[in-house]
């Protein structure tokens, strides 16, 4: 069942369009996350849903209610949503305590006991509720911001960046335990993210974002695997676009004929997308590349650059594939990037198989 429906959402400041026309659905009890590069509109869009701001046009809709629908908007206060922003934003003169029970009544009977349940429950050790929020860790004060927008009983939670001021264990820590939280509570959660992927482990529905409006919606897997151009593509993972011909389903490229995913539209000339693990190469000795078996393909890699957990490879082909797409590009290497352990050394020769199927990216 939907909770949330924005419908042709709009809003600007002076010249700047912040929101173009945003249309999303978000199931109650779901996790959605929107990506999208810096300044594209994603806060802009939690603050509308929030009621900090209202928008130029368009409706939101919570629970078949309006919150906003351009003749008023219901007062943040009232919308029972929960916002967590990128800092926190505590209050510093108040008690850890008091952040945690700001939104609850001063004298509201079982207050102290609702407090130290909420600081239980977002992993707050009951010794830190005297301090005040500078004497807590960056972690830390990200779960009391948490505790204080679950103490208002939100059906939908608001997360602005909620985990981008920790360090990568904590933070993959925090969102595992924080959407385990959310989940066990029944609370829809829609997070922002720069972070493909927190964004694609986090969510059961990702949105990426440009300038306003959404390029695309869907399930991890499906913007991962048929992302609909080379921008989502590429916001999501690191992803090999090769030019192709499309000849009886399949296409043409440099890497041979490769078969192509259900679904697109199908041009003639097209580019493909392949991810980098679909790509793998197998060290060969230099003369089995010198006298090619039969409809395999060679390279030599001409750049390996190690990086930890993964390495840069360039690799130039030795023998292209018989097409004229093929040929035309086959003095561009191709770039990947492999596992550090596994990645071949410059020099090396490598036979190169793809898995699985390509897919057919809109132009543009
Ligand atoms: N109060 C405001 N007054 C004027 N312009 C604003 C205001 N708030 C946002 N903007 C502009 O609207 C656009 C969208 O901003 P927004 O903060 O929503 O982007 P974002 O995707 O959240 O960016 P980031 O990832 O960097 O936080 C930007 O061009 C921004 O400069």
């Amino acid at each position: 069942m939907s909770l949330l429906e924005l419908h042709g959402l709009k809003k600007t400041y002076g010249p700047v369009t912040a929101l173009a026309g945003v249309d999303l659905s978000v199931a109650s009890g779901s996790r959605t996350a929107i990506v999208g590069p810096s300044g594209c509109g994603k806060t802009t869009l939690l603050r509308l849903i929030a009621g900090f701001e209202t928008p130029d046009s368009g409706s939101i809709m919570l629970d078949d209610k309006p919150l906003a629908n351009g003749a008023g908007a219901v007062p943040a206060h009232l919308r029972g949503i929960g916002l967590v922003a990128q800092d926190g934003a505590l209050f510093p003169h108040l008690s850890i305590a008091e952040n945690i029970g700001f939104g609850l009544g001063r004298h509201a009977a079982g207050r102290n006991e609702r407090i130290t349940e909420l600081a239980y429950t977002v992993g707050l050790d009951s010794a830190l509720l005297k301090r005040r929020p500078h004497q807590l860790s960056g972690g830390q004060q990200q779960r009391v911001a948490l505790a204080r927008a679950l103490a208002m009983r939100p059906r939908l939670m608001l997360l602005d960046e909620p985990f981008s001021a920790l360090d990568t264990g904590l933070r993959a820590s925090m969102r595992k335990a924080v959407a385990e939280l959310l989940e066990t509570a029944g609370i829809a959660t829609v997070l922002v993210t720069h972070d493909q992927a927190e964004a694609l482990s986090f969510a059961d529905q990702v949105a990426v974002m440009r300038e306003g409006s959404f390029s695309q919606v869907g399930t991890p897997r499906e913007l991962y695997l048929k992302p609909r151009d080379r921008m989502v593509a590429e916001f999501l993972g690191e992803a090999l676009v090769l030019p192709a011909m499309i000849v009886d389903g399949f296409a043409e490229t440099t890497l041979g004929r490769l078969p192509l995913d259900g679904s697109g539209e199908r041009p003639a000339l097209a580019r493909v997308m392949l991810r980098p693990e679909q790509v793998m190469l197998e060290i060969r000795p230099a003369t089995e590349a010198a006298d090619p078996q039969a409809g395999a393909l060679y390279g030599e890699v001409v750049e390996s650059e190690f990086a930890g957990a993964t390495s840069t490879v360039a690799v130039r082909l030795i023998n292209s594939p018989d097409s004229p797409e093929a040929a035309a590009i086959a003095n561009t290497p191709l770039v990947l990037r492999k596992s550090g352990i596994e990645a071949p050394a410059v020099g090396e020769i490598v036979r190169i198989r793809t898995i699985g199927t390509a897919h057919v990216l809109a132009a543009g």
